[in-house]
């Protein structure tokens, strides 16, 4: 088997791979992972090499004890791929959630270690004792800790899953539109969410899956709505074509309803980096999120879509203000505008809403 050792200079959150060096070794499970000869001569290597400051070893996980015997040759950390992976995640995780959802992960990792430190102390003529008149041994009481940990991620996840739940209920009953931005990694989906919205907390990055968690923003849609996907790719990546493949892949094995799926939208993005766009496909929008071009058009399509799949309707609506039929629409559909007229005591409100949410309103206000 070939495994790959990879030098790694660790910038904070940013990996850059400095030295790549393929070694011949023998499978990970065997106790000694690489020949006498090429270890000694991968040792001398890395030692040598400035700059090195963590090794990746290219297997999926390495024992605790292969690990403390590696670092100790080389004098640097030594990552495996699911360290590696872990450590991406921690850097990218900004909500409460994706923090958690790390921390779980690590519980594996943190229970294996546990299991070597233990067996150590046992070689070392240490043999665990019960501790304190408990009847628990110390490998006992770190387990049982550990265990509780585990517990209590899990239930922090749920309730703020539970929370998520709601919000999108909440949302539904209100009528707000959703529009997903979808589309591969580093494709522009960040940037182009910021631009339509002006979140300026969010941080787009030249940086693969830079964006873990789900974001909720809100937009403004020419009128505040959607229910529809939004397919964004770079269209000046070489592999732009297998990307989107890709995309579509995904898409179906999820099992998007038909429905979104045919009315989805594909924007073509970083059209500033491509000489001379070819407007190809008709039905294509191309935009630049970064130099925010295009997105006019992108933000018309988008709504045209809604209410053509969804069947919500923007109404202008004469309310007499001296009736809760503002406040109804206020709680009930989403408002667009009010244009008050103060001498009639009425207002003419701009409102989008169902075709049962209208039925529902004619219906309460019939005699007013
Ligand atoms: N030139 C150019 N660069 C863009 C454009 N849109 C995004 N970028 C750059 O592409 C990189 C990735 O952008 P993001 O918005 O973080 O991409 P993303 O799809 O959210 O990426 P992940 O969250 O990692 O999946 C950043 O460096 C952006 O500045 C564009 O229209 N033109
Ligand atoms: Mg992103």
């Amino acid at each position: 088997m070939m495994a790959e050792a990879v030098g790694l200079v660790n910038t904070l959150d940013n990996w850059r791979v400095v030295d790549k060096i393929i070694m011949s070794t023998k499978t990970p499970e065997k106790k000694r992972i690489f020949g006498k000869g090429n270890f000694q001569s991968l040792t001398e290597k890395i030692r040598q090499t400035a700059g090195i400051t963590a090794v990746f070893m290219n297997v999926q996980r390495l024992s605790p004890l292969s690990e403390r015997e590696l670092e100790e040759a080389w004098g640097v950390k030594v990552f495996d791929r699911y360290s590696v992976v872990l450590h991406i995640f921690r850097c990218n995780a900004r909500t409460k959630e994706a923090k958690l959802q790390i921390s779980l992960a690590e519980i594996p990792l943190l229970r294996s270690r546990l299991k070597n430190e233990v067996a150590n102390l046992d070689q070392q003529g240490g043999r665990t004792r019960y501790i304190g008149g408990s009847g628990e041994t110390l490998l006992e009481v770190h387990q049982r800790l550990l265990k509780e940990r585990e517990m209590k991620i899990r239930s922090a996840l749920e309730k703020l899953r539970r929370k998520r739940h709601l919000l999108r209920s909440q949302r539904k009953h209100k009528e707000f539109p959703v529009v997903s931005v979808l589309g591969y990694t580093n494709c522009g989906k960040t940037t182009l969410i910021k631009a339509l919205t002006g979140d300026s907390g969010l941080q787009p990055k030249n940086q693969l899956f830079a964006t873990l968690d789900v974001t909720v923003h809100a937009g403004q849609l020419p009128s505040h709505m959607t229910d529809l996907l939004v397919h964004v790719r770079d269209i000046s990546h070489p592999e732009t074509v297998n990307q989107k493949m890709n995309v579509l892949n995904v898409l179906k094995n999820l099992q998007i309803p038909d429905r979104l799926m045919s009315s989805m939208i594909e924007v073509h993005n970083k059209i500033d980096l491509i000489d001379s766009y070819q407007f190809t496909e008709p039905s294509v929008l191309p935009i630049s999120a970064l130099e925010e071009r295009g997105l006019d058009e992108l933000k018309k399509a988008v709504e045209e879509e809604i209410l053509n799949s969804t069947g919500k309707h923007i109404l202008d609506l004469k309310v007499d203000l001296s009736t809760p039929q503002l406040s109804w629409l206020y709680k009930e559909a989403t408002v667009q505008d009010v244009q008050v007229n103060a001498d009639e005591g009425s207002a003419v409100v701009k409102v989008i809403m169902s075709t049962a949410a209208y039925g529902r309103y004619k219906k309460l206000f019939a005699g007013w």
